[in-house]
């Protein structure tokens, strides 16, 4: 991963390569404390040893039963999807993978219409075996099946935790199972089985993966100036202390589209904690540059934007033209195209003095990705230690799964109900 900080510095002020420098003491004691939780195993931060403790082979072999199947269903949620999803709709396979995260009873029942049950795979994930939207999913899937004729414990296996009720059902129905890995939250597993058990059955090489992460985790060091990750976790960090409150991630590749979904959910449940933290916001280059990008650039200053593009891609020659004011794009490529609109966004940006950060790969391939997945990790874990935030936990989340639970007839949730009552105002 290469992050090139040019269009940052100067466009705010406090941001410059002096402020950087002495924020770099900070770097330092931040990562001390990162490689002693590394070395314990300690929760969160033995995130940043996947790279050397996922067995590819474990994963490999526990979906090897599944011989060429047409399509692969995830049902899972949150960090139990979104990294599995980043790398698949990333890289081109013959088996086609789909997600059942949500709940929309159309939409799911729509996917469920569409697909070949009797050629699928279904990949159940919740590291806590509990979350109600995965469970539910997966009730209906079975069901789908059982009514196709298919059966289903002859086609679905699951990952999860040592306990939970996806536990229980492997256990009761004797079906194959994939641990989570010990001490990593969901939105930090994508290197792991949770993340790459659907990349296996893609036919993806799970070992170059690794090898893209391991080269990251290589690069970490006392300094920003010497490590990508941290000089953009350094960097992200330095910008919100100064008014840039918004993360704008915008990669110029639709094979990328997702990695912003996932970025989000690893910058918005790590770094919001105690009324402090970065909103990530998701677009897509060029398409935003022609919706959000008037917003970026004369809104509230209050943004920095995100650039990623691999460096190398597939081309296609955009054809000559005898239509005069067409001729500047004859002759020339779709991939020159995005990488001048890439570069005009950057400079239109820092001509209005709004920061932003560029981030490269070589190429959107299992390395590339490797590298993007961990670098974002590393860089998450280290502004969470400059901004002194329990990156690793999310209990803001769990208000609203009691809510929900409660409203079903699970459990009482007063809190709950005292606001709803006293907060609404109906309008019919
Ligand atoms: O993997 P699971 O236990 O099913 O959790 C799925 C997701 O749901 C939760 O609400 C958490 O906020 C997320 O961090 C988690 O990734």
């Amino acid at each position: 991963m290469y992050v090139d900080l040019g269009n940052a510095l100067g466009t705010t002020p406090g941001v410059s390569r002096e402020a950087l420098e002495r924020l770099d003491g900070r770097v330092a004691d931040a990562h001390e404390r990162i490689e002693q939780g590394r070395a314990d195993d300690e929760h969160g931060y033995a995130a940043l040893n996947l790279p050397e403790t996922t067995d590819p082979d474990e994963i490999r072999n526990a979906v090897s039963r599944f011989d060429d199947p047409e399509a692969v269903l995830t049902v899972g949620i949150g960090g139990s999807a979104l990294g599995a999803a980043t790398i698949s709709e990333a890289l081109d396979s013959d088996v086609d993978a789909y997600y059942l995260d949500n709940v929309d009873p159309e939409w799911v029942s729509g996917l469920l219409t569409d697909l070949p049950l009797d050629d699928t795979v279904v990949n159940v994930v919740s590291r806590s075996g509990t979350t109600a939207e995965t469970l539910a999913n997966f009730l209906v899937v079975r069901d789908a099946m059982d009514s196709a004729g298919v059966d289903w414990t002859e086609r679905t296996f699951v990952t999860t935790g040592e306990e939970g009720n996806l536990r229980d059902l492997a256990d009761k129905h004797d079906l194959p199972a994939l641990p989570v890995p010990d001490g990593v939250p969901g939105r930090f597993s994508a290197l792991s089985t949770v993340g790459m058990a659907v990349a296996a059955i893609q036919g993806h090489d799970l070992d170059a993966l690794l090898a893209g992460a391991a080269d990251e985790a290589d690069r970490l060091s006392g300094s920003l100036f010497e490590s990508p990750a941290y000089a953009y976790g350094a960097t992200t960090y330095a910008l919100d202390r100064r008014g840039a409150s918004i993360n704008a991630m915008m990669p110029y590749a639709e094979s990328l589209e997702y990695f912003a979904e996932w970025f989000a959910q690893l910058w918005a449940e790590s770094l919001g904690k105690d009324g402090v933290g970065q909103t990530p916001a998701r677009a897509l280059g060029a398409t935003d540059q022609h919706s959000q990008l008037q917003l970026y650039r004369a809104g509230p200053r209050d943004k920095l934007v995100t650039l990623v593009r691999p460096r190398e891609k597939e081309d296609a020659a955009i054809p000559e033209t005898d239509l005069e004011g067409l001729s500047y794009l004859g002759g020339s490529s779709l991939g020159e195209l995005l990488d001048a609109e890439f570069e005009a966004t950057e400079a239109s940006l820092a001509a209005a003095d709004c920061p932003n950060v560029r981030v490269e790969i070589d190429r959107v391939d299992e390395r590339g990705l490797g590298e993007l997945l961990y670098g974002m990790e590393a860089a998450c874990v280290l502004y969470g230690e400059l901004d002194t935030v329990s990156t690793f936990t999310q209990p803001a989340v769990e208000w609203g799964k009691k809510a929900a639970r409660g409203l079903l007839g699970g459990g009482d949730f007063e809190e709950a109900d005292a606001v709803s009552d006293k907060r609404r105002l109906k309008i019919e």
